[in-house]
């Protein structure tokens, strides 16, 4: 296997402090003759892989990672360092500082029976520590794939080598959030971005979360994109506490085996690779510990993942609504992980041109559980070919950054078709005019929502369908109108570039429908969440449907409107900087600290030239307060701060 590490890559692996040059790497990575290699070769190669995935940059997939190399060391040197300590981060350009708990990794089982073993355990744990058995309990939690991150309240720290960490604070002075209007100082949790939100709007510039991740712990700033998934609260610091669970006896957990895992794993909206079982109860936690690397009264389940070699018959360009050409590689049929898999996506077509996916490549697919296979690797490369027209409207296609679009926006029928397509698909409440009903009507000349919605049922038969189907069709209609839909479906269903679900809420919040249109876009930069970027494309987007929506707004839906969001314009500290110090007397300094975010200030940890305010409670000492005095900030006493909010905030109003 050829492997050409990139300069991102070399970087992790010289960041962590591994001396080995390019050329020598990658010998090593590309040699899949494992059992050839000695255990310190072996346990250099883990570390290589390591260092890359914990940067964001991974080499390979984790099945492969687990199951081939990890499991190659195992089966030669079971006491390797390596194996047996937790497997540890990069070093930011942040401070390392002690974890105030040890922060560990799991043990991992593959199958049920290895579960089971890991119940006996508890079993016999228990029997020893007089716990009986009737009240032998194990608690279920989905396993979030993220960047493993701990919270005391004061700081949040990385996990580190698992005793050192290092202080990450200031991932929540970028507006990250704890889940679920969490409070700080709930211990152990994961930095992890929402499935749903990374697929609409960030799959087309991030390969994966975990690249998203890493930029936003490390020092360097963060792009606008991923500012903007932030003030979505679609990147989230999850605490554990907060997961939901399935907790119940020992016995129905491995007598309900199947049925628990599928709950827990459909639980939430993140990316999982697997999930973790652990006992309830502290004094057999206690009793049971832990060795260097983890938990004995903790367990991860990960589902097989299954690896296939697969031959490409064909590249086929697939033109979205939005214009972008998704690559789909059609495959010989190959059976993985239970299902015939008989194509497979492939990022874009700049990945296309770069791997040497073609007619007749050689790849390696991998499927891990539920999800959807993905293309590994490219064993033997092809070269590849590339589209120069739009596969629907033979447009000459053109290249933006890695993909290729059909720049035909106004009478591609692909695109067309799958804004059509779309629109019905996000009302969500009917379901007649999927791909091949719009296809048909399509061909007959019905290109828009209008045309659409003036069908009757003489009409569609006489385009074919029968008269049942287009009585059904006809109904359907008119119930997409008459069903209740919330304003915020209604308006991401026209599908405006930067305007899905999430942001047409977040934008509903604050104006009406029918005041969107006129929204300039400095005021639409002035809510929070739309940065200049995403304001300028929603403002060109609305001018550019406008018409079309007035017209099928027309027809009279059944819109429900959101609620106005309580504190727009209620943002009294809108522009001030504070920093708390001391200990409080009103209050928990976190608690203040929340509330000064929630009415509109940013809080910082220490003071700089930015400050507005250094709120100073009891026990400060004499050097921080004459500090910040040289610096210009102004202190405030506790009760000082207090009355100036006071003054701020209008008294008996709700807004
Ligand atoms: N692809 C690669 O090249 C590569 C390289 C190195 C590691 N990896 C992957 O990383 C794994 C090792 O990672 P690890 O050391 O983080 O160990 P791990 O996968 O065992 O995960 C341990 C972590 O799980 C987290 N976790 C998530 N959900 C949890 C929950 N509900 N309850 C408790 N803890 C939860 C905790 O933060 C804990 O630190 C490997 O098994 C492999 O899959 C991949
Ligand atoms: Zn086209």
């Amino acid at each position: 296997m050829e492997v050409a590490l990139n300069k991102a890559q070399m970087t992790a692996i010289k960041a962590a402090g591994i001396i080995i040059d390019k050329k020598e790497a990658q010998k090593l990575l590309g040699n899949e003759e494992l059992w050839a290699f000695s255990s310190e070769d072996l346990a250099l190669i883990l570390r290589l892989l390591n260092a890359t995935y914990r940067a964001g940059v991974p080499i390979m997939s984790d099945a492969k990672y687990d199951l081939v190399y990890v499991r190659e060391l195992e089966s030669q040197d079971p006491g390797n360092e390596f194996l047996e300590s937790v497997e540890p981060e990069p070093i930011l350009d942040s401070k390392t500082v002690k974890l105030p708990v040890r922060m560990l990794s799991t043990e991992k089982a593959y199958s049920y029976e290895e579960i089971e073993k890991w119940v006996s355990r508890l079993v016999k744990a228990a029997g020893e520590v007089g716990l009986a058995l009737s009240e032998l309990n194990v608690r279920v939690t989905p396993k979030l794939d993220g960047y493993a991150a701990y919270d005391d309240g004061e700081r949040l720290y990385t996990r580190g080598d698992g005793v050192k960490g290092q202080d990450i604070s200031r991932v929540f002075e970028r507006g990250v959030k704890v889940v679920k209007n969490g409070n700080r100082g709930s211990g152990a949790g994961e930095i992890v971005i929402k499935k749903s939100y990374f697929d609409e709007h960030l799959s087309d510039f991030y390969e994966n979360s975990r690249n998203i991740q890493a930029s936003i712990i490390a020092e360097k700033n963060v792009d606008e994109k991923i500012t903007e998934a932030i003030a979505n609260e679609a990147c989230v610091f999850y605490p554990f506490t907060l997961l939901d669970d399935w907790v119940g006896h020992y016995d129905v957990f491995l007598n309900d085996f199947k049925k628990v895992i599928d709950r827990v794993w459909n639980s939430v909206d993140y990316e999982i690779d697997g999930i973790i079982a652990e006992a309830t109860d502290d004094v057999l936690k206690d009793y049971m510990g832990s060795t260097r690397k983890h938990h004995r009264w903790q367990i991860a389940y990960k589902v097989n993942a299954e690896i296939a070699t697969v031959r490409v018959l064909e590249v086929i360009p697939q033109t979205s609504r939005t214009g972008r050409l998704t690559p789909v590689a059609i495959l010989n049929p190959t059976k993985l992980s239970g299902a015939t898999i008989s194509r497979a996506t492939v990022h874009h077509y700049g990945m296309v041109k770069s791997t040497g996916v073609g007619k007749g490549a050689l790849v390696e697919l991998v499927r891990s559980g539920l999800v959807i296979p993905k293309i590994e690797r490219v064993i033997e490369r092809v070269e590849p070919e590339i589209p120069a027209e739009c596969p629907s409207c033979k447009s000459h296609v053109v290249w933006d950054g890695d993909n290729l679009f059909c720049p035909n926006t106004t009478e591609c029928s692909a695109q067309a078709e799958n804004t059509l397509i779309h629109f019905f698909k996000t009302l969500g409440n009917v379901d007649g005019f999927g791909p091949k009903v719009i296809s048909k009507i399509y061909g007959f000349g019905i290109k828009s929502l209008h045309d659409i919605y003036g069908l009757d049922v003489s009409r569609l038969v006489e385009y074919g369908f029968g008269e049942k189907t287009a009585e059904n069709l006809v109904d359907q209609l008119r119930a997409s109108r008459s069903i209740e839909i919330d304003d915020w479906r209604f308006l991401a269903a026209f599908g405006i570039p930067r305007l899905g679900e999430g942001n047409c809420e977040k934008l509903l919040q604050y104006h009406d429908l029918t005041e969107i249109f006129d929204l300039t876009v400095s005021a639409m930069t002035e809510l929070d969440g739309f940065a200049l970027i995403s304001a300028t494309s929603i403002f060109e987007g609305l001018k550019s449907i406008r018409n079309q929506f007035w017209q099928i707004y027309g027809l009279g839906f059944n819109i429900k409107v959101t609620t106005r969001s309580k504190d727009a314009g209620s943002a009294v500290l809108d522009g001030d900087v504070l920093v708390f110090t001391g200990s409080m007397e009103m209050g928990k300094r976190t608690d203040m600290e929340a509330q000064a975010k929630t009415l509109g200030a940013k809080v910082a940890k220490s003071v700089s030239g930015n400050t507005t305010y250094l709120i100073a409670g009891e026990n400060v000492g004499e050097n921080k307060i004459y500090d910040a005095k040289k610096k210009g900030v102004k202190v405030l006493s506790e009760l000082e701060y207090l009355t100036y909010i006071a003054s701020k905030k209008p008294l008996f109003g709700d807004n």
